[in-house]
């Protein structure tokens, strides 16, 4: 146990936060110091194990932050950007590993988290798979070798529950294509369309938001050409997948100094 890596969940009763608890339990190489929950939760002061219905595991669960992050080698953050910027400032004093999945950051949250990267070393990422981080590159090189001539559509789906949009991997996915064609995502990015707004401008890159039911997470990538379309896709089935790869941004980031790192580093696909 003592040469596993040891890991603090934030945020441990929501979906994610459940499914990290599930994937480092199961884990020869890292071992859980711990989890929060926000104030005036039922499972604060709890035994982890007993607070999720089953038998003491020993695993407390804090309503500090600070607490579980002094004891953790590495923390793994899925939960609102509001918390992951606190805790990016607890990181950085800790100067510990801290994989961020938190979704729906914006500019000025991601310049603390920038800040703290001077003193911790984060990985950060608006989707922890392989899959769509594979797709992040194949986005980049078809964007790169289509012309304006094929306008660029990044189509999402989630769960009824998302309380972002577009979703951060689909801004992963922009961030690619923009990047092919050598332009600025911010520049370019349509974001909402609604009402009589005159046709489609060339050489915007355009988002579209789907929510419902249960979906887990499916995005499209569509070059839309004269006489022809190219589509390329990812469907997440099972959050397990995004676990995995926090799990494994957590164990590469042990030793690295800081910085802000992105889960291509991680999967060596630079
Ligand atoms: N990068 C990736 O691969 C993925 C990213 N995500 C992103 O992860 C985030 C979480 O998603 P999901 O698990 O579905 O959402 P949930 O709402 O199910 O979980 C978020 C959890 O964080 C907790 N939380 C929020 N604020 C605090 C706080 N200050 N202190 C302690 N706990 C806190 C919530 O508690 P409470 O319920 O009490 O508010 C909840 O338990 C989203 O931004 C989502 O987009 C999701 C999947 C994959
Ligand atoms: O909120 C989710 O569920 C997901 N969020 C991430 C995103 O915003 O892209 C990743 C995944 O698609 C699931």
């Amino acid at each position: 146990m003592s040469e596993t890596v040891g890991i603090a969940v934030m945020g441990g009763s929501g979906r994610m936060g459940r499914m990290l608890i599930e994937t480092i339990q199961a884990s020869d190489k890292a071992h859980l110091v711990g989890v929060t929950a926000r104030t005036g939760h039922a499972w604060i002061g709890q035994d982890l194990g007993e607070a999720m219905g089953g038998t003491r595991n020993g695993v407390p669960v804090f309503e500090d932050p600070l607490e579980v992050i002094a004891k953790a080698q590495a923390v793994i953050d899925f939960t609102s950007p509001q918390a992951t910027v606190d805790h990016a400032l607890l990181t950085a004093q800790a100067r510990c590993v801290h994989v961020i999945g938190t979704t729906g950051l914006s500019a000025a949250d991601l310049e603390k988290i920038a800040a703290a990267a001077h003193h911790a070393t984060i990985v950060r990422a608006g989707n922890m798979s392989l899959g769509v981080n594979l797709l992040v590159q194949l986005t980049r090189q078809v964007a790169a070798a289509l012309d304006e001539d094929f306008d660029i559509e990044v189509i999402e789906a989630h769960h009824n529950q998302k309380v972002d949009a577009p979703s951060g991997t689909a801004l992963m996915l922009g961030e690619a294509a923009a990047e092919g064609r050598g332009v600025a995502l911010d520049d370019v990015a349509d974001r909402g369309r609604d009402g009589i707004i005159g046709a489609r401008e060339t050489g915007r890159i355009g988002f579209s938001a789907i929510r419902g039911g249960d979906i887990v997470g499916e995005h499209d990538v569509l070059f839309a050409g004269p006489g022809e379309r190219v589509v390329l896709r990812h469907m997440a089935t099972d959050r397990r997948i995004f676990a995995r790869g926090a799990l494994k941004a957590a164990l590469w980031g042990q030793g690295k100094g800081p910085g802000e790192f992105s889960m291509a580093s991680v999967l060596g696909l630079r």
